[in-house]
């Protein structure tokens, strides 16, 4: 998994955004590439889901097929990779190398698999783990995003409270945010990145 190429153009540390489907993690980094839209850059990955009403291919994911995947995972092409609810995820090297490349700070989405995998990588990121209150918010959330069938909604709160357990390991993320109230778990977001969001912003404006 070691891999120099992402390490050869390191700028400033990337950031890993973890943590259950449906705990808030788009909604938190939209807010965020919003408000910095000059100090961040979304590691866009590929997946073999649908695309979802109002997503666009190239900007949330690469929309993919099974086929066209496996065969670039085959190439070497991805830093990490998982299957998450029956579909495959993964973060491309090109991906990072494309925030990197233009000094801004990248933000990976990725869910435990990724983040275990990324540890066993050269990137050091900054780990940032989005949990929901409880469990139960956490499926009035799912069930109000209007996104997901039955079935996928099951194996998204079963992935959870294996994620849940998961970011209780000691080490795992640098900081865990409980996504209860939106604005105090941005503050809290902004709080934990506001020392790379200087350090970018500065080299910006010597440039
Ligand atoms: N390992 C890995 N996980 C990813 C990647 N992209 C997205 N995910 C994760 O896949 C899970 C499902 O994502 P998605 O289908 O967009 O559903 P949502 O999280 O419910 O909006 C989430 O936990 C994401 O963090 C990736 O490139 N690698
Ligand atoms: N603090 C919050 N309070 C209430 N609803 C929220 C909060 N954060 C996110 N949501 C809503 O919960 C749903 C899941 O959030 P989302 O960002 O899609 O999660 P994730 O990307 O982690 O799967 C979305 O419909 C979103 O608008």
């Amino acid at each position: 998994m070691r891999d120099a190429t992402t390490k050869a153009m390191a700028g400033p540390r990337p950031v890993v955004l973890s943590g259950p489907s449906g705990a808030g993690k788009s909604t938190l980094l939209k807010k965020l590439m919003k408000e910095y839209d000059s100090v961040f850059g979304f590691s866009v990955s590929h997946t073999t889901r649908n695309p979802r009403p109002g997503e666009e291919n190239g900007k949330d994911y690469h929309y993919v097929t099974r086929e066209v995947m496996q065969a670039r995972i085959d190439n070497g092409e991805f830093i990490e990779n998982a299957v998450f609810s029956g579909n495959m995820y993964g973060t491309s090297k090109a991906a990072v190398q494309d925030v990197q490349a233009k000094n801004l700070i990248c933000i990976l989405d990725i869910d435990m698999q990724g983040v275990r995998n990324i540890k066993r990588t050269d990137l050091s990121p900054i780990y940032i783990s989005i949990q929901p209150p409880s469990m139960a918010v956490l499926e009035k959330r799912l069930r109000d995003r209007k996104t997901e069938s039955e079935e996928s909604l099951q194996k998204r709160l079963h992935a959870a409270k294996v994620d849940m357990e998961f970011s209780k390991e000691p080490g795992m993320f640098d900081v865990i945010i409980i996504n209860e109230d939106l604005e105090d778990a941005y503050g809290k977001l902004k709080e934990t990145l506001i020392e790379e969001i200087n350090k970018v912003k500065k080299v910006g404006m010597s440039s």
